[in-house]
């Protein structure tokens, strides 16, 4: 490919065939109810046409190489080529959206691994493209329904724990490493008696020197039953079990069941295989699945390369998770509200319609695929509770870890400042308040009769993260398919 590839090329004249002459570019196509649909950002290098590296972006993510090879001529392979339909500039910049639609006969029923290795596995490091990123996927429903999705599900999690009308409540153990098992079980005991739902190992928790995997289970799982016991509420800590294997994995997680925890742990950075085999196992035992997405924002976050957190909140509901970090909006870690939004729709809702806005390029048809419970997590407090309830609704986890374990009167304070100021919001919303407007003298209404609120109000009113988000919606005025 070259700034002159824009010429048609005969068929034996040397150099590379441009990938539009070779069917990858198809303006006239008109995607059928069963092709997947992706849209990508990409900024093609100098002197190459976007309709040229649209169709090399579909040749490269299905059947092309680059050139035509004669073996072609042994498959359907109009049928089996991507085609690219449709390019769009974004205005002000050199990069375009560009539409491909691929054939539902190009993925394996119920793969992550297969389909990710189709539309992520060359294209990205293809030269005469600048940059590219998977901005977004129809997914049809024929192929959802080829994927377990997750293990259990909002509704059925609430059952599980028999928590209804109201965001569940967790804590993050911090220090994030070196707390021996002892110490690290007593943290989860004062968080879960104080009045959070779960507490959490975090990303990096694995089997360290430090803390042996199955010390901290057995004396954890001691704190998540005095403290169930103590309140009569259902008590959980999400027992991670990444490790190096799936033996390993699997070995972890009968021990976490055989204790009698409700939930484990994976982080993303397992891969797509492990966490499909985790879900079937999680549905299996009849145990919850939390999702860290350690390691998304090396791939997400920036806008012109990689792939958008909503095109893996999509994988990730097929895969079969239960929980999944998704952004706090307010809190310390990159999210436009906009895409937050999105993405929380995404997970949850059973159909979500194309809103640019919040960077939702299509309609989404789930079907009956239970929704996955989104996790706002990073940096959050609870003088922010009428604004995560705003932005982020009901079937959602608060994660306060800091905003827990830091409070100047201790963890269990920490967590009943989160339990009040929750239900305080709660019960403000269910009478008809303007929580959004009103959600700061709820707070400190709540606070009168409560010294936790009142000392994590006092102590956390200047903490805020404003800074400008990297990753924020392009709106076209064109319509979407
Ligand atoms: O440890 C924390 C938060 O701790 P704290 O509550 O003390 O800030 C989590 O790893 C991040 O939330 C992950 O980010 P994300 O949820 O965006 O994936
Ligand atoms: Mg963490």
């Amino acid at each position: 490919m070259s700034s002159t590839e824009n010429k048609k090329k005969s068929r034996w004249a040397s150099g590379v065939t441009p990938y539009s002459e070779m069917g990858y570019w198809r303006p006239d196509y008109e995607p059928s109810e069963t092709d997947v649909i992706c849209v990508f950002r990409v900024t093609p290098q100098e002197g190459v046409s976007p309709e040229e590296a649209a169709a090399a972006v579909a040749g490269e993510s299905s059947t092309a190489t680059w050139t035509v090879v004669w073996t072609d001529r042994l498959t359907a392979y109009d049928n089996y080529q991507a085609k690219a339909y449709r390019v769009d500039q974004i205005p002000g910049t050199d990069q375009y959206f560009a539409y491909i639609a691929y054939s539902i006969d190009l993925f394996e029923e119920g793969s992550i691994a297969n389909l990710a290795s189709s539309i992520i596995g060359n294209v990205f490091g293809f030269k005469p493209l600048k940059a590219l990123r998977l901005e977004d996927m129809r997914i049809p429903l024929h192929y959802i329904k080829t994927f377990q999705g997750p293990a259990h599900g909002i509704v059925v999690e609430r059952e599980y724990l028999d928590k209804y009308g109201r965001p569940l409540l967790g804590a993050t153990i911090k220090p994030k490493l070196g707390l021996s098992a002892r110490n690290y079980g007593r943290v989860a005991y004062e968080a879960l008696r104080g009045g959070l739902d779960f507490t959490k190992d975090d990303e990096n928790i694995g089997s360290q020197p430090f803390m042996r995997w199955r010390d901290r289970f057995l004396y954890v799982m001691e704190g998540v039953n005095r403290a169930a016991a103590e309140t009569g509420e259902v008590k959980g800590h999400y027992m991670n079990v990444t490790a190096a294997t799936m033996e390993d994995m699997y070995e972890r997680a009968e021990f976490a069941r055989d204790l009698g925890s409700v939930i484990i742990m994976i982080d993303l950075t397992v891969g797509y295989t492990a966490i499909q085999s985790m879900a079937n196992w999680a549905r299996k035992n009849g145990m919850l699945l939390h999702l860290h997405r350690a390691g998304h924002a090396t791939f997400t976050r920036q806008k012109t390369h990689g792939v958008s957190f909503r095109v893996i909140s999509k994988w990730m509901r097929l895969a079969g998770v239960d929980h999944i970090h998704a952004g706090t909006i307010v809190g310390k870690l990159e999210g436009d509200p906009n895409m937050i939004h999105g993405y929380y729709k995404t997970l949850r809702d059973s159909k979500v319609e194309m809103n640019l806005q919040e960077g939702l390029f299509f309609d989404q048809d789930w079907g009956s695929m239970p929704g996955v419970m989104p996790v706002a997590s990073g940096g959050i407090h609870a003088g922010q509770m009428h604004l995560l309830l705003h932005h982020l609704g009901e079937d959602v986890i608060l994660q306060f870890g800091g905003g827990t374990i830091g409070h100047p009167m201790g963890i269990s304070a920490g967590a009943t400042a989160n339990r009040v100021a929750l239900e305080a919001m709660i019960k403000a919303r269910n009478e008809g308040k303007d929580i959004l407007n009103e959600g700061p003298e709820i707070l400190q209404k709540a606070a009168r009769l409560s010294p936790s609120l009142q000392a994590a109000l006092d102590v956390w009113k200047d903490v805020t993260f404003n800074y400008e988000s990297t990753d924020t919606p392009d709106v076209l005025p064109t319509p979407s398919v």
